[in-house]
């Protein structure tokens, strides 16, 4: 049984965005006040949901907010995880914003892991987002271990430990390097902004993603950072091994090799 008072609260804040290749229910916005660096920031933040079935569907086409509610409680979404996004500012319409789109790490964002650069790249691109003053955080939560899982990175970590680097433990375990895909993500963000973005990346992948979908990207932004005897051989193989932009190679090269 659905309350009457959820439904007309909730179907002003719901929206179906579709596009060539996906359809997503978003959520949104909802006022999210951050603590960074010791000063509340305040953000709005959406979450969405792939529709993947027919019932979804279904629900997304007949538009009605208490179909979609009374779906939810059987989808089970607490075992999957879903994406969102956090926004800042007049996002729609400033000149320039600044966007990251964020692979979920558990152990670097939550555990503050120093394995790799993860959970610095999150707290500064939410730093830069607000002090460009207008811009997005994407946090793409079916990206972990570059899209193997978080069980899998696990067994990844110790075939690092063993000698393998990261891309070597990826192929060693029958996945590919990466496997992410960014195309909800990008959907969201265009129903987000039309105008041209700047994005804040040291991975070429995500900059093509990006163009490829016809999202105008004026300018990327590298973010390295954090660099420590812990991350340091990770933080190499991004540059030689998976392409990344290389802009402190000789840092790197230098300091903890
Ligand atoms: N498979 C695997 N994934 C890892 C490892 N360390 C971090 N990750 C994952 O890598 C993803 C982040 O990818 P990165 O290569 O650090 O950076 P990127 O997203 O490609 O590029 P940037 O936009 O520059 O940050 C996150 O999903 C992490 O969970 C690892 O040792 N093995």
């Amino acid at each position: 049984m659905i309350y009457d008072n959820a439904v007309s609260i909730l179907k002003d804040k719901l929206a179906t965005v579709q596009s060539d290749t996906s359809t997503n229910i978003l959520v949104g916005p909802i006022r999210l006040p951050v603590n960074l660096d010791g000063k509340t920031v305040v953000f709005q933040w959406y979450s969405w949901l792939p529709v993947q079935d027919e019932a979804d569907r279904a629900a997304c086409e007949t538009a009605t907010t208490e179909a979609l509610i009374k779906r939810l409680s059987s989808l089970n979404l607490a075992e999957g995880q879903q994406s969102s996004v956090l926004v800042y500012g007049d996002f729609e319409h400033a000149e320039d914003a600044l966007i990251r789109m964020h692979s979920i790490c558990h152990t670097g964002d939550i555990f503050g892991s120093k394995r790799c650069d993860c959970g610095y790249q999150l707290e500064q691109s939410m730093k830069m987002i607000a002090d460009n003053g207008a811009g997005a955080l994407f946090y793409l939560a079916n990206h972990e271990g570059r899209g193997i899982g978080l069980f899998s990175k696990a067994m990844a970590y110790i075939l690092q430990e063993n000698g393998m680097d990261t891309v070597e433990a990826n192929l060693a375990l029958g996945f590919v390097d990466d496997s992410r895909s960014y195309t909800d993500a990008i959907s969201i963000l265009k129903h987000l902004r039309q105008q041209p973005v700047t994005l804040i990346t040291n991975n070429p992948k995500k900059l093509e993603a990006l163009k490829a979908s016809g999202m105008n990207v004026v300018k990327r932004v590298p973010l390295w950072g954090d660099v420590s005897e812990f991350n340091v051989k990770y933080l190499q193989t991004k540059v030689n091994r998976s392409g990344h932009f290389g802009q402190n190679e000789e840092i790197l090269k230098n300091e903890y090799a």
